[in-house]
């Protein structure tokens, strides 16, 4: 046999190979009674992710609406069995009661990614101690000390509205560049003022991060369905240009920091802080200790000790995290509802007149304590964040073998469990109006009919979202400075329905979110 006939050979016995695999793991929910929808061989139930259709968390609402009436069911990414959860107590179970049993989100990390060491995809232990020591970092006290630099961006965001204003404007890209100096000025200690630079060098990084074309699709896909072959490409793993970036950054700033004494109040010098801390992790902040203790309890352990140094490395990585965490998330949030507000300007109208009515009562100066007087504001962001909640599903690996409570299902150690958000929020078991912008699903007296697990923008148990607090400040200053002035209203550009953009997550709408912005 020749070269051309040994490779057609392997070849060929490697599909042979694949084609009974798959075939064999495509019986299993048969095999054990559990609910599925057929798969289509190789793509399992993810073809239109697979084919850039649509975003994995569109599919799989569109399963979680197939498998009703299930509490759960089972479903193939690619050849993987994965377990599909639909009920909102069974959420519960595996968010905080089983939580020991469903630790991780099962990301596969790259040793050599240094970016990778960041709080969300940590595992295990490491991930437990990280997250006490990141915790002081995000009280409503450090959120306070915050605030003028959030405020000072959220004036220059007033600002340029006033340029903009009587044009079709691309509103997402608008709220990134706010979001982008936020982000910048909080975890770098960066002016980049993207608002009037959009070439600024930090606004390219974040776009290559999260740039939804072809590559990140591809290689999540590899990492996700063929890890074996990821790993042959050390490219899909690592994006070197990037990690270089943020070490060259992280290590420039923090050096200059110290030689000059330089305290700005913001993430990197609390990091700097913890850095530099060496004493037990017992602190006096009474919110610290608070949230402490709700984390252990969940955890069901009691002691707060962490082991882990905060070496220069774990820095960068946490900077990197917030720094997309930050600016993204927050930025699609603002779009969605400005797009909401747009179609309702009764709702609009009702937000504005709480934000005069609040800012005349403080003299017009924005503070961190006003904020929480805008309590209709609070309904629209909530309804914001349910009917669009931006990663659109939330995932966890199975730790320990587990069973379903109620059923004879067995999750296997190392499945991954999908909660489909997107699915959740829409489920009129839960919400009156899912398909409509109705804030008023979330007054005190509609929260109260449903269990509290069908509400999860932020995640929930030890996992929950450990930004949600600056997540909300800076949304709110962002609104205060877009509404307080100028009215919105959708350009004939906007493409509805809105379809979204095939990615990881939900925030990117096809054509884009085109609005008018006119001053009052
Ligand atoms: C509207 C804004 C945001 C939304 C909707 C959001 C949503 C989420 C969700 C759904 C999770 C997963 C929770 C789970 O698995 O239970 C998460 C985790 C996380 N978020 Fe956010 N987030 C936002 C803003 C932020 C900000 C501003 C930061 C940091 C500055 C941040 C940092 C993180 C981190 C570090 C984690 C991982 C937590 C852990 O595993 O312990 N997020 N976020």
């Amino acid at each position: 046999m020749d070269t051309i006939e040994i490779l057609f050979c392997a070849i060929f016995l490697s599909i042979i190979y694949l084609y009974y695999r798959f075939k064999n793991n495509y019986t299993y929910f048969e095999r054990n009674g559990i609910p599925y929808i057929k798969p289509v061989l190789f793509f399992g139930n993810v073809a239109d992710w697979v084919f850039m259709k649509k975003p994995l968390p569109v599919v799989h609402f569109e399963l979680y609406k197939k498998l009703e009436p299930h509490s759960f069911a089972g479903v193939y990414l690619g050849g993987k069995k994965t377990f599909l959860i639909r009920d909102a107590e069974l959420v519960k179970n595996i968010l905080v009661k089983d939580f020991a049993c469903f630790r991780d989100r099962g990301i596969k990390r790259d040793p050599h990614d240094i970016l990778s060491r960041n709080l969300f995809m940590m595992r295990g232990d490491d991930w437990k101690n990280l997250r006490i020591k990141l915790t002081s970092t995000f009280t409503s006290g450090k959120m306070k000390m915050m605030f003028p630099l959030v405020d000072e961006c959220g004036s220059r965001l007033h600002e340029k509205m006033q340029k903009i204003t009587d044009t079709d404007i691309l509103i997402k890209d608008v709220c990134s560049r706010f979001t982008t100096d936020v982000i910048g000025s909080c975890a770098f200690g960066l002016e980049i003022n993207s608002l009037d630079d959009p070439d600024s060098e930090f606004r390219k990084i974040g776009n290559r991060i999260l740039d939804s074309s072809f590559t990140p699709v591809f290689r999540s896909i590899m990492r996700n369905m063929l890890p074996a072959v990821a790993k042959l490409s050390k490219h899909l793993h690592t994006d070197t240009t990037v990690q270089d970036f943020f070490v060259d950054l992280v290590q420039k700033t923090v050096k200059y920091r110290e030689d000059n004494k330089i305290k700005r109040g913001d993430f990197l010098d609390l990091l700097i802080n913890l850095k530099n801390d060496t004493s037990s992790q017992k602190s006096n902040d009474q919110q610290v200790q608070e949230d402490l203790t709700k984390f252990l309890d969940q955890l069901g352990e009691n002691h707060v000790k962490s082991n882990i140094a905060m070496t220069f490395e774990l820095m960068t990585a946490q900077c990197f995290v917030f720094f997309i965490a930050g600016f993204e998330t927050s930025s699609s949030t603002l779009s969605y509802m400005l797009l909401e507000l747009s179609q309702h300007q009764d709702i609009q109208q009702k937000v504005r007149q709480e934000i005069i009515t609040v800012l005349q009562k403080h003299d017009n100066q924005l503070s961190y304590d006003m904020l929480k007087e805008l309590k209709y504001l609070d309904l629209v962001i909530a309804e914001t964040l349910r009917k669009y909640p931006i990663t659109g599903n939330l995932v966890r690996e199975c730790t320990q073998t587990y069973k379903i409570p109620d059923s004879k299902t067995i999750i296997e150690q190392g499945t991954p469990v999908v909660i489909s958000i997107l699915g959740i929020h829409h489920n009129e078991k839960y919400y009156e109006k899912p398909n409509d912008f109705y804030p008023e699903h979330f007054t005190e007296q509609a929260k109260s009919k449903r269990p509290n697990y069908a509400y999860l923008p932020f995640g929930e148990g030890p996992r929950i979202c450990i930004g949600e607090r600056f997540a909300k400040m800076q949304i709110k200053v962002g609104v205060v400075n877009l509404l307080k002035d100028f009215s919105y209203h959708l350009s004939p550009k906007t493409k509805l329905p809105t379809q979204f953009t095939a990615g990881a997550t939900i925030n990117d709408v096809k054509g884009g979110i085109w609005l008018q912005c006119r001053k009052l």
